[in-house]
């Protein structure tokens, strides 16, 4: 508006897609606007009722507009302007005796005008659906039955919070656990991609091990091998014979033809002496590739096999080559004979050897399950990152909600879904029953390991999450983190343990460190199960051996376990050890992550009580002192402080006191030794520029940030020791929305409600209720990400008011609002007002403080440098007035129209020595007159003089220089 305003030559108003009105502004605020508001400062004896009588003996319908604080306010309608300059003249010399401090007037703005053009609009909407809906019979009903008027429902919302009956104690606990339930419920049923995402992955890492693990046959032994050329490299077959037609021989050639491979027919020659040549040539060449040959001798029909006995399996690959051609020539080509090695078994200590190095399953498992859980265990720091940097935490505990509820109910959720991710898992590792991992006991030992992985993983990505500020990047860091302190960390130690680099006193000793890492207690829990199972199942098969050679011996049995315990002492002898002892089972790791979680546990609540800053403060023992400039030199402002510093106002008697508040962020001072006392039925508004400093007081008095120097107090409670306390006098509404995208507005309102100790039948309707009054009820049951960005303010200011708190922290609550809303959100701001509430907000609408705040201070580089009441502030440090002039359209004669201006400029200059003109354009024209020392009466008097003796002038308004303008004349001391 104020844009459209100063730099709009004509304005537009459209509303339900029309246009309503179209005009200068000029034209606009006359036709549509109220007229001047008369806003009288009152003192301390001021009677209204006298006031009142005084202006009405002038203008007998005269009414109190609005009577707030210290500033009394009329309307002053356009058409009684010739009795201005009188009914001033009156006021002024009556003002001693009426305690009228000062007065002053302003011109309606564009806002008022939008107003009233948007509202009739609006009015016949409304009117329209009600009749609508009462033709089909529904009328505008509640729930309840009876019909809901717009203008009662700001009343009947109050009502209702004040009749409530709020719970404490038990039920109200059972309250919390509810909201902090049905926020968990909620945001994990909303965003189920994730959830699935985070179930899928650890079964497809479980299914790709499994695959893997199998392929490389990791858990058996030594496949069998073919006997075949093809196993060696360019070989060259080597043959001569005696006699040429011998059969077998062409069969010999023929297989290797066959087969494309190289070979030497050295004919009828001698072997050796062609081998000779052939070495004496090339050595390598003979030792690298001729593998096997032949030697055919036709008259006994003897074949002798060649073979060079530096490449492997050659004796049994030329015997396999000489058979071949022997079979073939005798029974045909469909005839063969191929040739395998089938390895022995490993031996008893090479199948120990191989369990240690971590060549089985087991190994796999442990790897690949550690694995997945580094990317499962990150997701949980997602939300409450959001949750926290959003300042939607901050707001729950603002609103009533206790650390304890707020983390055993977000460790009980996050707990059953990890659970259900556990079973998944399970259920997958079922499915492929891998030895070791396929009985209930044995799978139920395994969802064991992953319930204390769980409880220990859990905690630690709650305190992670106080370390970043977004999501994603808190997701990638911990999911590098985990992987890096679990999982290689477990391959490193693994690596380590190995005999034969005689470090196992180094992994031994960093076993014991990294068992604090979750992930690393997990996968080394799952080895060593799998450890422990696969060393169990080869004692065994030691024992099963030792058992035949007794039967075979016929030697008494002297028991089961003592072959395997003689042939493999340190392994075998404990057979029947408990998976979870201490030395070699899962104990340790169970221990580790048993305590770490609580450790964790204690640590993050610690961190919410705030007792590190307790300590922190114990052993520094200084608090940051006292910044050395007091940065004001205000009359208001200085005995603002000497009142609060003097003790002749104490919390005792005031809803807000703050005396010498100071914030420092590291070495910027944001907020300097602030000294203020805000009383019931006061509005209290703090405007300044961006980083003036207004944000950090209301983080202060909301817990958000402590205080570095200085002391607070609401309701009598003291900012630094009482703040749960203070939590329940105030409601909060943050610059920023502090929502949870996943929720609906409806949802969020109950939560709100039920943290408030409101029934959750009456949260139902109270959140209808508040939806109405702040106008977004037809986005109620949409999801908050979907919100408009004036909706989303709309449900932030709506929170705030929720349980009808005493004092309300508003912060900047209209910015994106709409003007209609806006408007209304006033309304509602002021009836809350009036019905003996304290509200403080800051905002960088002019207008919103002049609408709503009793009291106001504007703040530079975080001290106040003024404060007082609107009328006040324009009084002390007005500059001036805005004369506009309208001037009377002539008949396309610039001639005629330049006289018009002079006579305009006669009469300004003669009457206002010291106006400067502002602007020229159209038919306006605009002074300033700096001179603060006329009375209102004579300037109204000279102007309506002007406007019969002059004829040109159509009209003309006047006004104080605005708030706006003070504003401006401070801030421009805001340091860069
Ligand atoms: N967490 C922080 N760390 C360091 N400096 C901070 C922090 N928060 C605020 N500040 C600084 O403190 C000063 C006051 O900031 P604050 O947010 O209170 O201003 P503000 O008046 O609320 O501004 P705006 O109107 O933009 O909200 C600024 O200089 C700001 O940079």
């Amino acid at each position: 508006m104020d844009e459209a305003d100063l730099l709009g030559d004509r304005i537009a108003i459209m509303a339900g897609g029309s246009l309503q009105c179209c005009g200068s502004s000029f034209f606009l605020k006359k036709k549509y606007g109220a007229g001047y508001h008369l806003v009288i400062a009152k003192s301390q004896r001021c009677d209204v009722g006298k006031v009142t009588s005084l202006l009405r003996h002038h203008i007998p319908s005269i009414e109190v507009e609005n009577n707030v604080g210290s500033e009394l306010t009329y309307i002053l309608s356009e058409e009684q302007s010739a009795v201005f300059q009188e009914m001033l003249s009156d006021l002024e010399d009556n003002s001693l005796k009426l305690g009228i401090d000062s007065y002053g007037i302003s011109l309606t703005t564009m806002e008022e005008v939008f107003m009233k053009v948007g509202a009739d609009h609006g009015q016949e909407e409304e009117n329209d659906h009600i009749e609508m809906l009462n033709r089909n019979g529904d009328a505008y009903k509640e729930k309840n039955g009876h019909i809901v008027d717009s203008n009662s429902r700001s009343s009947e919302t109050k009502l209702n919070m004040q009749e409530n009956d709020f719970l404490t104690g038990w039920p109200l606990w059972r309250n919390h656990v509810l909201a902090m339930f049905m926020k968990k419920v909620l945001s994990t049923v909303r965003s189920w991609i994730l959830f699935l995402i985070q179930n899928i992955i650890p079964v497809a890492f479980l299914i790709i091990a499994i695959i893997v693990a199998r392929q490389m046959n990791a858990s058996n032994d030594l496949p069998d091998l073919d006997i075949t050329l093809d196993s060696y490299d360019n070989p060259i077959t080597v043959m001569t014979t005696d006699n040429v037609n011998n059969n077998i021989f062409n069969q010999y050639r023929e297989m290797l033809q066959t087969e494309y491979r190289e070979s030497i027919d050295w004919g009828i020659t001698s072997m050796h002496y062609n081998m000779l040549n052939a070495t004496v040539e090339n050595t390598a060449r003979v030792r690298m590739r001729y593998i096997i040959g032949a030697t055919f001798s036709g008259k006994n029909d003897t074949i002798t096999a060649w073979f060079n006995n530096e490449p492997y399996h050659s004796p049994p690959l030329t015997l396999q080559y000489a058979i071949n051609s022997i079979v073939k020539s005798k029974l045909g080509l469909d005839y063969s004979i191929s040739f395998s090695n089938f390895p022995l078994p490993f031996t008893i200590d090479t199948q120990f050897a191989r369990l240690a190095q971590g060549s089985n399953m087991g190994f796999q498992l442990a790897f690949n399950i550690a694995f997945s859980m580094s990317f499962v265990s990150s997701f949980y720091v997602l939300f409450y990152v959001r949750e926290r940097v959003n300042k939607s935490k901050h707001l729950q505990f603002v609103s009533g909600a206790k650390v304890s509820s707020f983390w055993l109910i977000a460790f009980v959720w996050d707990y059953m879904t990890f659970i259900f991710t556990s079973l998944c898992l399970i259920i997958t590792l079922a499915c492929f029953q891998e030895d070791g991992f396929k009985t209930g006991i044995e799978l139920g030992r395994m969802l064991a390991i992953l319930m204390f992985f769980g409880f220990s993983m859990l905690p630690m990505m709650y305190i992670s999450s106080f370390f970043f500020t977004i999501p994603s990047s808190g997701y990638t860091r911990m999911t590098l983190l985990s992987i890096f302190l679990g999982v290689a960390a477990f391959m490193v130690v693994q690596v380590l343990s190995v005999e034969d680099l005689d470090l196992t006193h180094v992994a031994n000793g960093l076993h014991w460190g990294f068992l604090i890492i979750p992930h690393y207690a997990l996968a080394t829990a799952i080895h060593t199960v799998s450890l422990i199972f696969s060393t169990q199942s080869l004692c065994d098969a030691v024992n099963e051996v030792g058992d035949s050679i007794l039967n075979i011996t016929g030697l008494p049995d002297t028991g089961i376990a003592d072959y395997a315990c003689i042939i493999q002492p340190e392994r075998c002898c404990d057979i029947e050890q408990d998976y979870f002892s201490w030395t070699n089972g899962i104990g340790r790791n169970v221990v580790f992550m048993l305590v770490v979680g609580i450790v964790l546990f204690v640590i993050l609540l610690s961190h919410e009580y705030r007792v590190f800053d307790i300590i922190i403060y114990c052993f520094k023992r200084q608090i940051a002192s006292k910044p050395s400039q007091e940065g004001t030199k205000d009359s208001d402002v200085m005995e603002e402080k000497r009142r609060i510093r003097s003790g002749e106002i104490s919390f005792k008697d005031h809803c807000v006191l703050l005396k010498d508040v100071t914030r420092y962020y590291g070495k910027t001072l944001a907020v300097n030794q602030l000294c203020l006392g805000i009383k019931e039925y006061e509005c209290f508004g703090l405007l300044g520029i961006n980083g003036a400093g207004k944000t950090s007081t209301f983080k202060m008095m909301t817990g958000d940030v402590k205080i570095s120097y200085g002391d607070g107090w609401i309701n009598g409670m003291n900012l630094k020791t009482e703040m749960k306390k203070v939590h329940k006098h105030i409601g909060y509404c943050p610059q920023f929305d502090a929502l949870l995208d996943d929720l609906t507005g409806k949802e969020t309102l109950v939560m709100y409600c039920l943290l408030r100790g409101i029934r959750l039948k009456d949260s139902w309707h109270i959140a209808e209720q508040l939806s109405r009054d702040f106008d977004f009820h037809r986005h109620l049951n949409k999801q908050v990400k979907n919100y408009s960005g004036g909706s989303k303010r709309k449900l932030s200011a709506a929170l705030a008011l929720i349980g009808d708190p005493p004092i309300i922290f508003l912060d900047e609550p209209t910015t994106g609002m709409d003007p209609a809303t806006k408007r209304n959100l006033w309304d509602t701001l002021c009836k809350i007002r009036d019905s003996g509430k304290c509200l403080i907000l800051t905002s960088h609408s002019m207008e919103e403080c002049e609408a709503l705040c009793t009291r106001l201070a504007i703040m530079v580089n975080g001290t106040f440098k003024c404060l007082g009441s609107t009328q006040h502030l324009k009084n002390k440090f007005s500059e001036g007035y805005m004369l506009t002039i309208k001037v009377r359209k002539a008949n396309t004669d610039t001639h005629e129209t330049a006289t018009n201006i002079e006579a305009i400029e006669h009469l300004v200059k003669s009457n206002f020595p010291s106006a400067i003109p502002k602007e020229s354009h159209q038919e306006l024209v605009t002074y300033f007159i700096p001179d603060v020392t006329l009375p209102w009466s004579k300037m109204f008097g000279i102007m309506e003089d002007g406007k019969k003796s002059i004829s040109v002038i159509e009209d003309y308004s006047l006004g104080q220089s605005s708030l706006e303008q003070v504003f401006l004349l401070f801030t421009k001391q805001q340091r860069e």
